[in-house]
C-alpha cells in the first residue's frame, strides 16, 4: 500500500489495540453503525457493555449531530458474539473520507467480519410510511468520491449480502427491500432532485452509508445496510424537512429497530 493508504489503516489498528485494551476483548464479532436517532436501539441489542469514549480513542472524532453518541460499546449478545455499538462521522461534517470511514476500519481491524449500518432516509418509493425499516438491496454512491485511494479495484456485486437479508426476512417476512443514494448532504432534497433519483432507481435517500460500505467490504467484510425512513422525501407530502423529524421517528421506533437487530447479529 502507498503511504497515503497505510495512515488510516495504521490508525484503525491502534484504534482497535486501544479498543481491545479499554474492552478487554482481544477480538470482536459484528460491528453495528447506529444511524441518526437509532442510538436508543443500541439498549435493545445489548445494555450491559463496556462504553469506550470515542475522543479517548485514536483517529476518531467526538460526533457533532445531534442523534449520534459519543462513544463505541463492547458488549456480549447471543452465544458470546462480541457487539460493536458506534455512531458515525458524516461527510457533510467536512472532514475527509478516511475520517469517514475510521469507525468501519477500526471495526475490521478489532475482528469484526461482519458490519451492519444503519441509517435514517428519505423514503422515496411509492408506498414507504414513515417509521418502516427497509433493508438496502444496493446503493447509488452520489459522493462523487470512494474511500480507497490506488488501484484497489473492489467487486460490489452483492455489497449488501443477500444471505444477511435472507436472514433478517427470517425474522420479519414483511421487510421490504430498497436501493439507497447516497448523497453529500448537509442540504436536504429539492423535489426536481428527489424525482430525478425515483427515475434513476432509488427508493431511499439519505447522507452516510454508502462510504462505509465500500470500506467494509475493501476490508472483508459481509455488509448489511438497514435504512429507517423517517420522513418520505422532499416534494412527496409538501411540507417542508428538518432534523428533529428525522430524529423523532427513529426514537420511536428505536425500541422496535433493536429488537430486529439484535435477533439479526444472533442469527447472523
Ligand atoms: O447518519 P444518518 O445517515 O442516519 O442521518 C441522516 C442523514 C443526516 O445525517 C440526517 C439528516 O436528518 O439523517
Ligand atoms: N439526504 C437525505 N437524508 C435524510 N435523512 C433522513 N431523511 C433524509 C432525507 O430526506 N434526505
Amino acid at each position: 500500500m502507498t503511504g497515503t493508504q497505510q495512515e488510516p489503516q495504521i490508525l484503525a489498528q491502534s484504534a482497535a489495540a486501544a479498543l481491545a485494551e479499554r474492552t478487554g476483548s482481544e477480538t470482536h464479532d459484528i460491528a453495528v453503525v447506529l444511524g441518526s436517532g437509532w442510538k436508543p436501539a443500541a439498549d435493545e441489542i445489548g445494555q450491559d457493555g463496556i462504553e469506550v469514549p470515542v475522543a479517548e480513542l485514536p483517529g476518531f472524532l467526538a460526533p457533532v449531530v445531534a442523534g449520534h453518541g459519543g462513544s463505541i460499546r463492547s458488549v456480549e449478545v447471543g452465544d458470546k458474539r462480541v457487539l460493536l455499538m458506534l455512531g458515525r462521522t458524516h461527510r457533510y461534517e467536512g472532514h475527509p473520507v478516511h475520517q469517514v470511514v475510521h469507525g468501519v476500519r477500526t471495526a475490521a481491524a478489532a475482528g469484526c467480519r461482519t458490519i451492519v449500518l444503519t441509517n435514517a432516509a428519505g423514503g422515496i418509493r411509492e408506498g414507504y410510511w414513515v417509521g418502516q425499516p427497509v433493508l438496502i438491496s444496493d446503493h447509488l454512491n452520489l459522493t462523487a468520491t470512494s474511500p480507497l485511494v490506488g488501484a484497489e479495484f473492489v467487486d460490489l456485486t452483492d455489497l449488501y449480502s443477500s444471505r444477511l437479508r435472507d436472514v433478517a426476512r427470517g425474522i420479519d417476512a414483511s421487510l421490504q427491500e430498497g436501493v439507497y443514494a447516497g448523497l453529500p448532504g448537509p442540504h436536504f432534497e429539492t423535489p426536481a432532485e428527489i424525482r430525478m433519483l425515483r427515475t434513476i432507481g432509488a427508493d431511499l435517500v439519505g447522507m452516510s452509508t454508502v462510504l462505509e460500505a465500500i470500506a467494509a467490504r475493501a476490508a472483508g467484510m459481509e455488509v448489511f445496510g438497514l435504512s429507517m425512513v423517517t420522513n418520505l422525501a422532499a416534494g412527496l407530502t409538501g411540507q417542508p424537512l428538518n432534523h428533529l423529524e428525522v430524529l423523532e421517528a427513529g426514537r420511536q421506533a428505536a425500541t422496535e429497530m433493536g429488537k430486529l437487530l439484535r435477533e439479526l447479529v444472533v442469527r447472523a
